[in-house]
């Protein structure tokens, strides 16, 4: 390759420090003890330096499910066959997954993108932005070529450009790809050096022999491949999934609209981490969602220095952690759009 990142720019303006700094000052008259409302206090004023707006909106919320298949399942690293990632769009297409149960919920705005899906999906509704029918098999090749992968993250950048000007004023990316917790693992110990022994989980919940074995997988490629930290696109290329590179774009498509990512679990996590390490700024736009079971969860939010806002041992995947802590952060919107404050309430102030 001849450069690492090659697309157009994407500008990513740094946090609005006057529009955080009146949050700030709103919050603290607001009608409650004086940090009374925790982390839904930092919360607000965060998403105030984000959106460049004092009285921040994350409604309606926009999810992005990105699709596509992966040539490592050949290696019997996952507890499901690999058609389930097809059987799963025709799924999201119907509204039957647990991602449009909670996006109703929420009130989301969907969209379903098949980058990658190995079988031809004709499901209803799904855009088709397919770059290859499922990556190569990363143990014995590399995943895709550095070509497809910038694809991925441009085709990426453009749902989260399409997405926003449908009028989504927060993001929440998911993904559906079976094996996809083994490329995510190896991406991420590519990324952040750490030991594949301490990141590679059960995935959707394999035995201990594939447990094993995957992580032998992990192993392997890291050493066929030796991608560079460096050089994110490239280990993308080298190790990563469509999905994967479709989602950091999409990150990078709305930080530079100064839209919030609310992250989601381990998949979301290491894509949230190719974005920033493509893009430095995107970090500021982040928001860890939820905390996921896959060991290599903790490990990606380490390494981007989030702290996420719910556990609930969730290990599914789709997007489906971030849409059920989506309430949390509309929570501190409405907060700060809402309460009264302590002289428009007349109630006394210490
Ligand atoms: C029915 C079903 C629905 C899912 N929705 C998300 N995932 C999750 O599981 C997959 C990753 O796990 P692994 O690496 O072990 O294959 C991804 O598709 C992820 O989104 C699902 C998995 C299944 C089986
Ligand atoms: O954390 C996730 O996103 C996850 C974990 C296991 C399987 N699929 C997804």
């Amino acid at each position: 390759m001849k450069t690492e990142w090659t697309q157009p720019y994407v500008k990513i303006e740094p946090l609005n420090e006057a529009a955080a700094a009146e949050a700030r000052r709103r919050v603290d008259q607001l009608t409650k003890p004086l940090g009374s409302l925790g982390r839904l206090e930092e919360l607000a004023v965060r998403l105030a330096a984000m959106t460049g707006s004092a009285l921040p909106s994350v409604t309606p919320p926009g999810v992005l499910v990105f699709a596509a298949d992966h040539g490592v399942t050949a290696e019997g690293v996952s507890a499901y066959p690999q058609e389930v990632t097809a059987q799963m769009v025709a799924n999201f297409a119907a509204g039957g997954a647990a991602i449009n149960v909670f996006s109703r919920q929420i009130g989301a705005l969907l969209h379903v993108v098949d980058v990658g899906v190995a079988a031809d999906v004709e499901a209803p509704g799904v855009w088709r932005k397919k770059i290859r029918p499922g990556t190569g098999n990363l143990l014995r090749e590399e995943a895709m070529t550095p070509e497809e992968a910038e694809r991925a993250v441009q085709v990426g950048l453009e749902c989260a450009g399409a997405i926003a000007d449908e009028g989504a004023k927060l993001l929440i990316i998911g993904e559906m790809g079976i094996g996809n917790t083994t490329a995510s693992s190896a991406l991420l110990a590519a990324l952040s050096g750490a030991e594949p022994d301490e990141l590679v989980g059960r995935g959707t919940g394999v035995g201990d022999a594939a447990w094993e074995r995957k992580k032998a997988v992990v192993k392997q490629a890291l050493a066929r491949h030796r991608p560079d930290p460096a050089r994110p696109l490239e280990a993308l290329a080298k190790v990563g999934g469509l999905e994967i590179g479709a989602m950091a774009g999409a990150v990078l498509g709305a930080a530079a609209r100064r839209i919030p990512v609310l992250v989601d679990g381990f998949i979301s996590t290491v894509a949230a981490l190719l974005a920033v390490r493509l893009c430095p700024g995107a970090a500021d736009y982040l928001i860890a969602g939820h905390r996921s079971q896959e060991p290599g969860h903790l490990h990606a939010l380490r390494a981007l220095g989030k702290e996420p806002l719910i556990d609930l041992g969730l290990r599914l995947g789709e997007g489906s952690g971030a849409a059920v802590a989506f309430p949390i952060v509309e929570a501190a919107t409405r907060m700060i759009r809402e309460m009264a404050t302590f002289e428009s309430a007349g109630v006394s102030s210490r």
